[in-house]
This record gives structure tokens, sequence and C-alpha cells, in this order.
């Protein structure tokens, strides 16, 4: 006779141990230890924590593109990256990381995890090692952004910029990729639940559920809004506005290229300061298509982003209207021409690959609850030695590359070993 007693305790017995330590861990992770209570007496911070303090009193004006002339600028050290989820935003990082370690510069970094406890609101004393006065140059992990406490933290020559992506395809990518963790969504059964969901969005959808924000105007919300607010408002408007005046540079991802041009020209670098590769594609498989009409729904669902995509895709084409059409195509070639002189450089097979044929556990992406949709690389066997740290660099993932830089992310690897061991 077979005894089935033994197995069933011991599956019981891992389940509620799993489901406790996943209980604790969630709660850990959602909202950690408080941050450290650091004295907020006000001390001054320097005008520019850049190493060129003579550069430091030309203003630079969010909004417009200087017309100056690039030839003899120096260089902008001090930067504010809101970043923004599912909009290439780790492309973008790694492109800070590798322009920071270039230049010694000082990173205002979270402390614990690799986010400024997102969703809660920024606050300047999540910053590791943060004391008043102190001068930082970078600040660019995943935040909700409070401009009040970031103007507290950098000095005044900073440049603010982010970036947006159509909010139809924003929604697509946030819905595989959070939906795990988004109450709301569990209650959908069918094979296409991004369908099911967006045929009638409130019967689903409850402002004050856990996580809501992940799946309507998560752009708005992270730039600091009610992403519930009225999108008929004449607020909204108004908050378009303020974006506009904080921030120097909107980019798009749809624009990628065109985007990392403006940029290269607003911050006064050079080419190879903005040279990338992809990082945090999905695999096909997991891209629910988006019909039409699902393109239409996903679009009125989520009308604040759509109109602030709509009003931010206005001021992009002025600034390339001022950059001038022509260079800016000629300038993009140029760029996607070291691209793929780097890709074929540094990257084994010269495309993506799926989690299982990364050879490098630090090549490995962070990847969503429950599933390895994140697209990953392998480094070429033989790189020479000139491009060998560079293309490491620009393929190490954003958990590893802040540990190279000397994070401390107990947090997130602490849930990382949790996860592992669950196998989630
Ligand atoms: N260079 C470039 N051009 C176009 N698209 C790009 C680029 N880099 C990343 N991506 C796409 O951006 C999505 C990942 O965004 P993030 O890195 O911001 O995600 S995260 O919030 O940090 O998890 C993810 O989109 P989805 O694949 O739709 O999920 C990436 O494919």
């Amino acid at each position: 006779m077979l005894h089935h007693g033994k197995p069933w305790r011991s599956m019981c017995k891992g389940l509620v141990l799993g489901t406790l330590l996943t209980s604790f861990m969630l709660l850990l992770y959602s909202y950690a230890i408080p941050p450290l209570q650091v004295s907020m007496t006000e001390i001054p911070i320097p005008y520019s924590c850049s190493s060129y303090p003579a550069q430091a009193k030309v203003p630079v004006e969010a909004n417009g593109t200087r017309g100056s002339p690039r030839q003899g600028c120096l260089p902008k050290m001090d930067i504010m990256f809101m970043k923004t989820h599912k909009t290439a935003s780790s492309t973008i990082l790694n492109i800070l990381f590798r322009f920071g370690e270039k230049h010694r510069l000082k990173f205002a970094f979270p402390n614990g995890r690799n986010d400024f406890y997102y969703p809660s609101y920024f606050e300047r004393s999540q910053v590791q090692h943060y004391q008043p006065g102190m001068c930082f140059n970078i600040i660019c992990n995943h935040m909700r952004f409070h401009y009040d406490e970031v103007r507290k933290l950098l000095p005044a020559d900073t440049i603010f910029l982010t970036v947006l992506r159509d909010p139809a395809y924003l929604f697509e990518s946030s819905f595989h990729y959070f939906g795990r963790v988004v109450p709301l969504t569990w209650k959908l059964t069918g094979e296409d639940k991004l369908a099911e969901f967006l045929r009638d969005p409130w019967h689903y959808y409850d402002p004050n559920g856990f996580n809501a924000h992940y799946l309507q105007n998560l752009l708005f919300f992270d730039l600091g809004y009610d992403n519930n607010m009225n999108a008929n408002s004449p607020l909204v408007e108004q908050y378009f506005q303020e974006i506009d005046q904080r921030f120097h540079l909107v980019m798009l991802l749809e624009y990628f290229d065109e985007s990392l041009v403006l940029l290269k020209d607003l911050l006064c670098w050079e080419l190879e300061d903005i040279l990338y590769f992809k990082l945090n594609a999905r695999k096909d498989s997991t891209v629910s298509r988006l019909t039409p009409e699902l393109y239409e729904k996903a679009t009125s669902w989520n009308l604040i982003d759509a109109k602030l995509y709509r009003y931010f895709n206005a001021t992009f084409w002025h600034k390339v209207d001022i950059y001038g059409r022509e260079r800016m195509a000629k300038d993009v070639a140029e760029l996607q021409r070291e691209n793929e002189k780097m890709k074929s450089i540094c990257i084994d097979g010269g495309h993506p690959v799926d989690a299982s044929a990364i050879q490098e556990s630090s090549m490995q992406p962070w990847q969503p609850l429950g599933e390895k949709s994140i697209l990953g690389y392998n480094l070429k066997k033989k790189i020479n030695k000139k491009h060998r740290k560079l293309c490491r660099k620009m393929l190490t993932p954003e958990i590893q590359y802040l540990t190279d830089l000397g994070v401390n992310l107990w947090i997130t690897k602490l849930w990382s070993r949790v996860r592992d061991f669950l196998k989630w």
C-alpha cells in the first residue's frame, strides 16, 4: 500500500512556510525599514557639483534648446533622470552609470534596494549616506517624483531629464511585467488577460487597490501626480506645463536615437557617451499584440498619459526642428552605425537571448515574478583589450551594475534569494 501521508505533510509545510515567508518578504520589500533619520537642517548646496566651476554660471533653461554652438562647451555633470517605468529607462540608466563612472561622479543612490521606496514619494533622507549640504551629481534610480525634495538634494545647475512612451504600449508592457503584483488582475482568467481587462476595465480596476497605479496612467503617477484624476480637468494641462518647466529634456522611447542625440547636445557629451544596447527587452512570445481596437482602448483607458505623450511629442519635435532635421538624421545615422559596430565587437551572436541561454550569472537581468520573459546577452568570448571593459559595462544589467558601483542592495538581494528558493 502507498503511503500518501508524508509527501502531503511536507507539501503542506512547504506551502505554509512559503506563504509566511513570502508575505513577510513582500511586507519587507514594500515598506522596508524606515530610512535613517538625518538632521534636515538646511545647509546650502553649491551652485554646481560639477568639477568645472567655470561653466557653473551658464544658465540652462528648461523648456528650450540652447541656441549656442557646441564647440567649446563643457560636459554637464549634474543630472536628475526621472526613471519612469517601462520606457527604455534601464537603457538610459546604463548610459548614465557609464558616464558617472568615467568622470568619477557622485551618485545619489537608494539605500538597501534599487529604488527610492517606490511607490512612496521621494525623500532625500532615502539617499544612501545623505547629509544636508552634500554634493551629488547624478540621481537616476526609480522614484515617485517629488520636485521640492529633489531640488533640495541637487545643485541649482542640475539638468532634469525623463523619458515617455506611447501609453498604449507602455500599458501592455506594464500589464505583463507587473501583472502578478497587482491583485486586481488576479481574477482575470482568459487566455488574453489584457484584452479581457480592456473590454471592461472598471469591472476590474479599483484606484485604491494594491499597486493599482501600474494599471492606469503610470507615467503621470511616476511624475508625482494623481493618476486617477479626471483627464479633462484643467489642472491636467497645468501639470503638463509644470513638467515642461521643470524638465530640460523629455525623451521618447519611440524616437530613442533622436532622444539621445538631443541629450548629447544638451549635455555637451561625446558620441561614445551615448552608445547603448537595448536592455530589458522581452521575448516576442510574451508581447500581447495590440489590434487597432485594443490600441484605442488602451489609449483611452490611459487618457492622462495619452495627453501627456501628445504634449511632449510636440515639444520633442520642436526641439528637433531647432536642432535641425537634416543634422538630426545625420547624427542618428552615425549613432546607429557606431552602435552596430559595438554590437559586432561585444555581443555573442549579435542579438539578445532567452534567460536560459545566458551563460554568466552576472549578465542575468531581473525578471518579473513568475516568468523569465526578459532577454539578456552573452558577451563575446574574444574581445580586444580596448573594448573589453566597455562591452561588459554596456551589457551589465541594472542590479549587477548597482552592485559594482557599491550600492547596498540587501533587500533586493534577499528578495531575489527567496524567489530563487521558491522558484518564482
Ligand atoms: N533602446 C530602446 N528602444 C526601444 N525600446 C527599448 C529600448 N531599450 C529598452 N526598450 C524597451 O523598454 C522596455 C523596458 O523599459 P525599462 O527599462 O524602463 O523597464 S523598467 O521599468 O526599468 O523595468 C521594454 O519594453 P517591452 O519589451 O515592451 O516590455 C524594452 O523592450
